[in-house]
C-alpha cells in the first residue's frame, strides 16, 4: 500500500518543509487543488525537480476540458492526475488518452458519488485508478463510512483504490481492513504536532498490517 501526503492549504515553503519531514516514509507526493490555485502549475514542476523519485500526484480535480487541464498537469511533471467522476464521459476518456500520450495515470475522485452504476461506467470506458473520497467540508459534520465507501468498488477488484478523508493515526488500522492500495493522508500529518513521527508511525502500521496480512494468507 502507498501512502499519499496530500498537501492543501499550505504555504509553499510548508509544502517542502511538510515533504522533507516526512519524505523517508511517503510514497505519493500529492500537490492539493488550492495550493495549485495559489501557485500554479510552477509548484508541480519545482516538487518534481525537487523530488523525481516520488510519484506526484496533482489533484487538478478536473471536470471539464479535460484534454487541456490533463496536458497542463503531466507538461509540469505529475505521475498522476485527478478528475471528478461526474465529468463527462467524454471528459474521462479525452484525459485518459493524454495520460497514455504521457506514459501517466488519472485517478478518478469519487466525491459525491453513491451508486455503483457510475463505477461501472467508468470501469466500462477504462479507468483503473479512482479514490474514495469522504470531502473536507463533508468533515466537518461526519466522519467517513467506510463501509458504504469501500461497497462501491467491491465489485471491481481491477480498479486500484485510493482512500482519502481525515485519515489520522486513529483511523488508519479500520481503514487498513478494506486493503485500499493507496492511503492519501493530508492534516493528518500536515497539522500533526510531529510530522515526520506521525508519517513514520503510518508507514509502520501499513508495513506491519501488510506482513500480517500475507501471513493470514499463506
Ligand atoms: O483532496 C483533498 C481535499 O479535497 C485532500 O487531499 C484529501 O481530503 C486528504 O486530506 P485530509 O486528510 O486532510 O482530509
Amino acid at each position: 500500500m502507498n501512502l499519499q501526503l496530500a498537501l492543501d492549504r499550505m504555504s509553499r515553503e510548508d509544502c517542502f518543509q511538510a515533504i522533507e519531514d516526512t519524505k523517508e516514509s511517503i510514497d505519493w507526493i500529492e500537490v492539493g487543488t488550492g495550493v495549485i490555485k495559489e501557485y500554479g502549475m510552477e509548484i508541480v514542476r519545482e516538487i518534481k525537480k525537487a523530488f523525481p523519485h516520488k510519484t506526484l500526484v496533482a489533484d487538478m480535480k478536473t471536470c471539464d476540458a479535460g484534454k487541456h487541464e490533463a496536458v497542463q498537469a503531466f507538461e509540469a511533471g505529475a505521475d498522476i492526475t485527478t478528475v471528478m467522476s461526474f465529468s463527462a464521459d467524454q471528459t474521462i476518456k479525452d484525459t485518459l488518452k493524454v495520460a497514455e500520450d504521457f506514459h501517466g495515470r488519472i485517478m478518478i475522485d469519487l466525491l459525491g458519488v453513491k451508486d455503483e452504476a457510475r463505477i461501472r461506467e467508468l470501469s466500462d470506458i477504462g479507468v483503473d485508478l479512482v479514490s474514495l473520497h469522504f470531502g473536507k467540508d463533508m468533515q466537518e459534520t461526519g466522519e467517513m463510512q467506510e463501509e458504504d465507501l469501500f461497497t462501491l468498488v467491491k465489485h471491481y477488484p481491477h480498479l486500484q483504490v485510493a482512500v482519502a478523508g481525515g485519515i489520522n493515526l486513529g483511523s488508519l488500522p479500520s481503514i487498513l481492513d478494506h486493503r485500499p492500495d493507496t492511503l492519501i493522508v493530508g492534516s493528518g500529518i500536515t497539522k500533526s504536532s510531529d510530522r515526520q513521527d506521525t508519517a513514520v508511525k503510518m508507514k509502520g502500521m501499513i508495513t506491519n498490517y501488510e506482513a500480517n496480512d500475507s501471513n493470514r494468507q499463506r
